[in-house]
């Protein structure tokens, strides 16, 4: 048997659609995996009751086909299913490298980013690697069709987290197809602004870089109450606010010692609009591990 703790991750970060990620240090799916002659699978925790426990749904399901190595996986989930921390990538993540090892096929952690990916395309239809690759790898990564790009960073976070579920097949339904060339070089400059800012652990740097015109806005009417949320995060002291992955979570950086009021903030702004939502004090973290 291994156990693995698998991060949630907030991906695109505003400017970097489909291309950006990064690890958070709460919450965590904990995947537990058995070798078995058929995969079998069963879900707890967060949400365990939207969640498929047949393994051509599941993203883990997908993982044990790809590394042909059928196994009983049991889910405990931290990470809530459809909440833009994803959830579904942390789960893959945890199979993936639970897998590898229970069966010994030796590949790095960067080469079970494509295989984590096959469960994001059982979800979503498209095997984007933006939350399978810090969920394995940690920090801030870059996925690109040539691979992935990883580095460490500490910069500080609040999630929130919105009790409306939007899944992530409707959300890219809503992204533009085309930009113009004045888009394309604001987004450019954000997204360069947004690495350097993770490579200096620098959390202005960070936030001045998510801003985004091209996707996020189109995400964020999807959300009841986004805009105030967003700005009542702003007054509380974020450097930068955008949609998590494909929502309904809400990202927010900001100085470390103002994550208890941004939380406060949001969590508020969203009660006005009549939204439940719960916040995570975090930080970006490490990929997953085993325990
Ligand atoms: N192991 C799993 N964990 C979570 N969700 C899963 C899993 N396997 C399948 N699903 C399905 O995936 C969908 C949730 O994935 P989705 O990509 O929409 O949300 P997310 O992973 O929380 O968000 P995001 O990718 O935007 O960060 C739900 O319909 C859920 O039933
Ligand atoms: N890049 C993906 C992430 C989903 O979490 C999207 O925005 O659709």
């Amino acid at each position: 048997m291994r156990t693995v703790r698998a991060p949630a991750t907030s991906a695109n970060l505003g400017s970097g659609y489909d291309s950006f990620g990064v690890a958070l240090s709460r919450p965590a799916d904990i995947v537990s995996v058995e070798r078995a002659d058929r995969t079998t699978i069963e879900v707890t925790g967060a949400g365990a009751q939207f969640i498929p426990e047949d393994p051509a749904k599941n993203t883990v399901g997908a993982v044990a086909r790809a590394l042909d190595a059928p196994a009983h996986i049991k889910i405990d989930k931290g990470v809530r299913p459809a909440s833009g921390l994803g959830s579904s990538a942390a789960s893959a993540a945890g199979a993936a490298l639970a897998l590898n090892d229970l069966y010994d096929r030796g590949l790095t952690r960067e080469e079970l980013v494509p295989i984590a990916a096959e469960g994001e395309a059982v979800v979503s239809g498209a095997a984007h690697a933006d939350n399978v690759a810090p969920a394995l790898l940690g920090g801030f990564t870059i996925a690109t069709a040539d691979g992935v790009r990883s580095i460490e960073t500490n910069v500080p976070l609040v999630a929130c987290l919105p009790e409306e579920p939007i899944s992530t097949r409707d959300a890219r339904e809503v992204v533009p197809t085309h930009v113009t060339i004045e888009e394309l070089v604001a987004t450019v400059g954000n997204a360069a602004t947004l690495a350097v800012g993770m490579c200096r652990s620098d959390p202005a740097l960070v936030g001045a870089g998510m801003a985004d015109e091209v996707v996020t806005p189109h995400r964020a009417a999807l959300i009841t109450g986004y805009d105030d949320a967003a700005d009542a995060a702003r007054e509380a002291g974020a450097h930068g606010v955008t949609v998590s992955g494909s929502g309904p979570g809400v990202l927010a950086v900001c100085p470390p010692d103002r994550r208890r009021d941004v939380a406060a903030a949001m969590v508020e702004a969203f009660a006005e609009n009549g939204e439940r939502a719960r916040a995570y004090r975090t930080w970006t973290g490490g990929g997953a591990e085993f325990v």
